[in-house]
């Protein structure tokens, strides 16, 4: 009897399996079919005469740029272009296809419906106990534009229980979990998690942490996310665009195509140092102390004070010669220029024209007073000095002009004066925020004057700048950027964009002073932030998320967790769960681990001098036993060690080295960690080695350089 129903099941799928290569292959048909006819469209649009009325010029232009828009949505790339199929447990039994993109067949009727579309919901989070109105679902394995496998799940009750954990389309997330690694971070859309999902389609305007263990899709959720808030909220996020920011530029290189492999261009991804235009080279900073305090937010209240500053009356009276008289421009009347200019609203730069105006009309009406109405020395004052009574050269009142006009010709040509300027640039200069930061840096009296009272003595001289940098050779760190956006916020320099939705990856490590350069540019609470505080290893680190999320301007958010492991394997999983108990203590929860494979943790210990060999060795074993890649990495700020690794001859297709900072967020199927004798400080330590050693898919090798630490042991119980 059983033999009867296995035979019923295996003619059954292969009936199925007929059923949908045909279904694929048609879809595949039609898609060629549709790109045919739009590219046709637009190559008659192209041979149209280039002249004609503005008219037929405009419809050419539009044709042209719409079916070039329609190209770009149709793309798939190398990518499937369908990977499921629901069946709605209903009476006509309806069916949909579900893909990258949305297709109709040539009645109109979907033929594919986009992943992000609503009724594509339940086919990532329909479970046997919640079948959300489905009868069974189907995963598509398609390859070279060919159905190579087929899974199904039977979603109403069969009289089987529901599997533990519910996974969905169990079959291809394996396959896709054990698959190796490139350089570049693949997508997921065949096989989000029903927990991913509803996090991805959560509304655009509520502010959500989303938190996790290393490996439990945050960055993945993070990418899907901004594709479906772009597809979804078109009409808004179109022209405002969605920001995703990562910790560091060779984060954006790994995540890069992952959007574009969704078919979404309309999402823009950086670091946050990389935000501000124009483009500074920056470096991370080197120095902890140094990085903590530029991170700190009452540098808000020292530049403020440091722009301030530079909105300053003359000491002494400055002489203007303008056409046969000599203007004096007295500190009092800068005073009051300078008053001017603090009354009115706006940044700093802006605010310069209302000084500008104060000044120049007060002179001008100085040098009417005293040119025009009497030339006596009993009436001239202060301000202005009329030295050559007897050649008056100057716009005397005509019958016809009235006061103001003349008022208003010496306005002019005062502002064109050279020395007028001069006195301008110096009560009231335009500021440049390289200059500014370079300055402030540079010399300690305007150091002291801006942080005096905000700063203790140690802090003030730790901001100091190598005296022998010039502005055109300064070296700035990714701190210095964020104050240098500060400082463009002040003075006006550079309107930021402002991002219909930003997307916060690895967010534990954003300092006070960085997270209000992404504030700037975000519409208020439409953030989706991601994070691990157990992953963070700035000088910020330990705060609560409330902390974290403070200068950001959100106190309102939800915050959920993503509970299962897609990375790790189950020895590096329990290694990274003891260091997780570690570093958050009573805090630290613990996600579940899925992939079934055991995977290797070793420790050596090698001298110095052989290191190179023997990374060379370990990284030759690595690559020729699988596909996929390797990095080696250090503690931050092991330069000397860095430099010597930097000698091993590695293929740079497959092989990464950097320190823990620089390999946040990325994946490699295996890792060595070396040097980590090196760190003093034990809770940098641990989440160091954390961060590391959860990076790796498959291999971790420990490498120590003096004798193996005492904590190893621990790790490794
Ligand atoms: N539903 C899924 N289907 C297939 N692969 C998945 C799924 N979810 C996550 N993964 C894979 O698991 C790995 C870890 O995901 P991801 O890098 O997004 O984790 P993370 O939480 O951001 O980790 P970290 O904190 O270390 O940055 C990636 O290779 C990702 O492609």
């Amino acid at each position: 009897m059983a033999g009867g129903n296995e035979e019923r099941e295996e003619q059954g799928h292969s009936a199925a399996f007929s059923r949908e290569y045909a279904y694929v292959e048609k879809a595949y048909a039609t898609l060629e079919k549709l790109r045919a006819r739009i590219e046709r469209s637009m190559r008659q649009a192209l041979e149209l005469p280039r002249g004609g009325t503005p008219q037929a010029r405009l419809e050419r232009d539009v044709t042209i740029e719409t079916s070039l828009a329609r190209l770009a949505r149709l793309e798939v790339g190398g990518h499937p272009l369908l990977f499921g199929r629901i069946d709605q447990d209903d009476e006509e039994q309806t069916s949909y296809h579900i893909g990258r993109i949305s297709l109709s067949d040539e009645n109109g009727d979907p033929l594919v419906v986009d992943w992000r579309a609503p009724v594509a919901e339940s086919f990532y989070r329909a479970t046997t106990l919640h079948p959300m109105g489905l009868r069974r679902r189907w995963h598509l394995g398609v390859a070279h534009r060919q159905l190579v496998g087929l899974e199904q799940e039977e979603l109403v009750r069969t009289g089987r229980d529901s599997e533990a954990g519910d996974l969905v389309g169990r079959a291809s997330l394996y396959a896709a979990l054990e698959r190796p690694r490139t350089m570049e971070m693949a997508n997921i859309v065949e096989t989000i998690q029903a927990d991913q999902d509803e996090l991805i389609r959560r509304p655009l305007n509520r502010a959500i942490i989303i938190e996790g263990s290393p490996g439990t899709g945050k960055t993945a959720v993070a990418l899907h996310r901004a594709a479906y808030l772009v597809y979804t909220y078109r009409w808004r996020l179109e022209r405002q665009g969605v920001l995703v920011l990562g910790p560091s530029e060779s984060f954006v290189r790994y995540v890069r195509s992952v959007l574009p492999s969704l078919g979404e261009s309309g999402v823009e991804v950086r670091s946050i140092a990389g935000l501000r235009e124009p483009r500074v080279q920056s470096m991370p900073g080197q120095d902890t102390a140094v990085a903590r305090l530029k991170g700190d937010e009452r540098l808000v209240r020292v530049l403020r004070k440091a722009v301030r500053d530079r909105e300053r009356p003359l000491r002494q009276a400055v002489h203007i010669p303008f056409g046969s008289r000599i203007l004096v421009v007295s500190p009092e009347l800068t005073q009051r220029a300078v008053r001017a200019g603090m009354t009115v609203r706006g940044r700093h730069n802006q605010r310069r024209k209302a000084v500008e105006d104060y000044l120049a009309r007060e002179l001008a009406i100085e040098f009417l007073r005293n040119g025009q109405l009497s030339t006596s020395p009993a009436d001239l004052d202060d301000n202005v000095i009329n030295l050559f009574d007897d050649d008056l050269d100057l716009p005397l009142q005509l019958p016809e002009e009235s006061e103001e006009d003349i008022i208003k010709d010496v306005v002019l040509q005062l502002r064109r004066a050279e020395n007028f300027q001069r006195v301008m640039e110096r009560i009231w200069p335009v500021l440049r925020s390289e200059e500014v930061l370079f300055d402030l840096w540079s010399r300690e009296p305007l150091r002291q004057l801006a942080a005096r009272s905000i700063l203790s003595d140690e802090e003030i001289a730790l901001l100091a700048r190598p005296a022998e940098q010039s502005l055109a050779t300064v070296e700035w760190s990714d701190e210095d950027v964020m104050l240098l956006d500060e400082i463009d916020a002040l003075v006006g320099a550079h309107e930021p964009k402002i991002y219909g939705h930003v997307i916060i990856d690895e967010a534990q490590d954003i300092s006070p002073m960085a997270a209000r350069v992404v504030r700037r540019r975000a519409s208020k609470d439409s953030l989706t932030v991601l994070g691990d505080l157990a992953q963070a290893l700035s000088p910020f680190r330990g705060r609560t998320w409330s902390e974290v999320l403070a200068p950001f301007g959100v106190v309102d958010f939800d915050l959920v967790r993503l509970p299962m492991n897609y990375r790790s394997p189950r020895r590096l999983a329990e290694a990274a769960g003891r260091l997780r108990g570690c570093i958050l203590g009573d805090q630290a929860d613990h996600e579940v681990p899925i992939r079934l494979v055991d995977g290797h943790l070793d420790v050596v210990v090698v001298d110095r001098g052989a290191l190179v060999a023997h990374l060379e060795n370990q990284l030759r074993q690595w690559l020729g036993e699988a596909e996929g890649t390797v990095a080696i990495v250090v503690p931050d700020n092991a330069v000397p060690l860095l430099d010597l690794i930097c000698k091993c001859k590695v293929d740079v297709t497959r092989v990464f080295v950097a320190s823990v900072s620089g390999v946040k967020g990325m994946e490699f199927d295996s890792v060595a960690l070396v040097g980590f004798d090196t760190v003093e400080e034990t809770d940098l330590l641990m989440r160091s080695v954390y961060v590391a050693l959860t990076r790796a898919t498959r291999s971790v090798s420990m490498v120590f350089l003096d004798s193996v630490p005492g904590w190893v042991e621990f790790v490794l119980a």
